[in-house]
């Protein structure tokens, strides 16, 4: 798995320049034949010299200077080359971390902590991801260097390039060691990292400033996120320190080999079975022997450092490859003839081992404005993330005019959906992207925005901003205007009206910043809309009874069961949760 996790990177690199990789592995080649020949240069060099032969020597010199310098000029051009395409890798790794999470059918990844830590390291990691392919290029260049050595020193002696080899394996190991006691500790430090950047980015945002300034909860959360900040980095510290010492004593290893090759050397060149200039070269070859099997460790941590986020980066996509094997390709209805209906519907978050919704049995008849009431926590959220897609259920079905939701292609499904949640988004864009986002082919068509403001009641906040549509939202813009809770969920509202064939519209209490008439103007407007969408089901959610009147259908929740179901006229006549949640 990581060997195809790597080469998989490496199929990154070959797709994003297939020309730049090639003249890498040119480069790469090159430079390792230049440092081996300065060794030969200099041992030739020193052989001339001592015998006298000036002339030879002279060339020999200017040879190994000229070997130097091109592997030096080498060395830069390869690090330019590399880090050109380690940036564009880079980007397009995080590129296809957004791709793959933003795909998933459903948002069970998001929900997760266990998922989210994952995604959050992998996001964190993905500048090791190239770092390793970049290493891995090192890594070839390094032990094609130190081959050419090894048959150089050989022929001085065979037994010298036994004494280094002795020296550079034991230390190799010891650099994976330390490498994987880093990412122990980084995996195992996740959850508390998480948690320290949600409690420092809550302290810092300007929407928690009032609850923070009034309560004085600011110091508390910056000193629990102390905490866990100081937990991480005193686990991260140990951890590197350990990987610190490991790789300490693998150095200490290659230079014991060193010491004892140029011993050899020397006794060999003492006895006339070596030359002078062989002495030369097991020094120089030595020297770059070490450097470059230093190098070579180095850079096998670093490929296995991006070793085990690639193994994420596979573990991403093999997740998000089953999400889409199980996903249905039907296209949705055109229109709803029956409507939708739970069957023995039940429902377990992923992860957790608490059932919410247990075996619903319901009908939703197309052309019907149905009323979804129920105390906190009852479901009625959770049945909504259902009926949109964006979990499936743990048991039993969801159908769409008779036919399994699960059956559909879930972007068909969901581009069919329009929907207007409690905990909205302040999208800071322009007024007009703000609603237009609603529908994506139709972001900038101002027919297409005019028209949600006008179904969502919401033109007024649009003829009240200096440049209408074009209007920036938000602090995020340095002249960006302020809106209030009540306007932002006006333009929420005219987003979740872009469709403008839903066969399902949800509003998941989307009032909640609207004074009570203001709602009940709002519900009403969605209520006689739907009277001339005899195909579409909408589904309201809310607290305020006189909204829920209006709706054809009332269904009562009552921790995760359905209690009551029925007309308003009906229910409020009989006693039951229903007539008790009017009083
Ligand atoms: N992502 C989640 N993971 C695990 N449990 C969850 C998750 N979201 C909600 N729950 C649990 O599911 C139950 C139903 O929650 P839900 O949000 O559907 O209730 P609700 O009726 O919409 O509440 P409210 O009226 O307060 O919005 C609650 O017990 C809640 O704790």
């Amino acid at each position: 798995m990581t060997g195809v996790a790597l080469g998989a990177l490496v199929r990154v690199a070959w797709r994003i320049d297939r020309r730049a990789v090639v003249v890498l592995a040119g480069f790469l080649l090159a430079g390792a034949v230049s440092h081996g020949l300065v060794g030969v240069f200099l041992r030739e060099l020193t052989d001339a010299a001592t015998r006298g032969l000036l002339g030879p020597a002279a060339v020999q010199a200017v040879a190994a200077g000229a070997a130097l310098a091109a592997g030096v000029a080498l060395g830069r051009a390869e690090l330019a080359l590399m880090q050109e395409l380690a940036e564009r890798m880079g980007l397009a790794v995080q590129e296809e971390i957004l791709a793959l999470t933003a795909s998933l059918p459903t948002i069970e990844h998001l929900e997760r902590p266990a998922y989210l830590d994952r995604l959050r390291t992998l996001r964190e990691e993905s500048r090791e991801l190239y770092f390793a392919v970049w290493a891995l290029a090192l890594v070839a260049e390094h032990a094609l260097q130190i081959g050419l050595g090894v048959v150089l020193l050989a022929a001085v002696h065979p037994l010298l390039p036994l004494l280094l080899g002795a020296a550079v394996l034991p230390s190799l190991l010891v650099r994976g060691r330390a490498a994987a006691r880093i990412d122990a500790a980084t995996s195992s430090t996740a959850e508390t990292a998480r948690l320290e950047l949600s409690l420092s980015e809550t302290a810092t945002s300007a929407g928690a400033a009032k609850d923070l300034r009034l309560g004085g909860a600011g110091e508390v959360l910056d000193a629990m996120a102390g905490r866990h900040w100081d937990a991480v980095s005193d686990e991260l510290g140990r951890a590197r320190l350990r990987a610190g010492l490991l790789t300490f004593a693998g150095s200490a290893t290659f230079l014991a080999g060193y010491v004892a090759a140029l011993a050899h050397a020397a006794w060999l060149a003492g006895r006339g079975q070596a030359t002078a200039g062989d002495v030369v070269l097991v020094a120089t070859v030595g020297v770059q022997f070490v450097t470059q099997a230093a190098r070579l460790a180095f850079h096998l941590g670093s490929a296995a450092a991006g070793r085990h986020a690639a193994t994420r980066l596979a573990w991403l996509r093999a997740y998000a490859a089953a999400r889409h094997q199980d996903r249905g390709a039907a296209a949705p209805p055109p229109v709803l003839r029956g409507g939708i209906t739970l069957a023995g519907l039940s429902f377990t978050y992923p992860g957790t081992s608490r059932e919410v919704l247990h075996d619903l049995d319901l009908h939703l008849p197309a052309g019907a404005t149905v009323a979804l009431v129920g105390t906190h926590g009852s479901g009625k959220t959770t049945l909504v993330k259902l009926l949109c897609g964006l979990h499936r259920p743990s048991r039993g079905t969801i159908l769409v005019d008779g036919r399994p939701l699960g059956d559909l292609a879930q972007d068909a499904w969901q581009a069919r959906v329009g929907a207007v949640f409690q905990d909205h988004v302040r999208f800071e864009l322009t007024a007009g992207e703000t609603v237009g986002v609603g529908d994506l082919p139709k972001l900038r068509d101002p027919a297409a925005v005019a028209g949600a403001l006008e179904r969502a009641d919401a033109g007024q906040v649009v003829a009240g901003l200096p440049q209408g549509l074009e209007t920036e939202l938000g602090e995020t813009f340095e002249h960006g205007v302020r809106l209030s809770g009540g306007q932002w969920q006006r333009l929420a509202l005219a987003r979740g009206s872009m469709r403008t064939e839903p066969l399902l519209l949800v509003l998941d209490e989307p009032t909640a910043a609207l004074d009570a008439p203001a709602e009940s103007a709002v519900f009403a407007r969605y209520a006689e809309a739907a009277k001339g969408h005899p195909g579409a089901v909408t589904l309201l959610i809310t607290h305020r009874f006189p909204t829920v009147r209006m709706a054809d259908l009332i269904v009562v929740l009552g921790e995760g069961r359905i209690v009551q179901c029925g007309t308003h006229d009906r229910l409020s006549q009989i006693p039951g949760p229903y007539a008790d949640l009017l009083t």
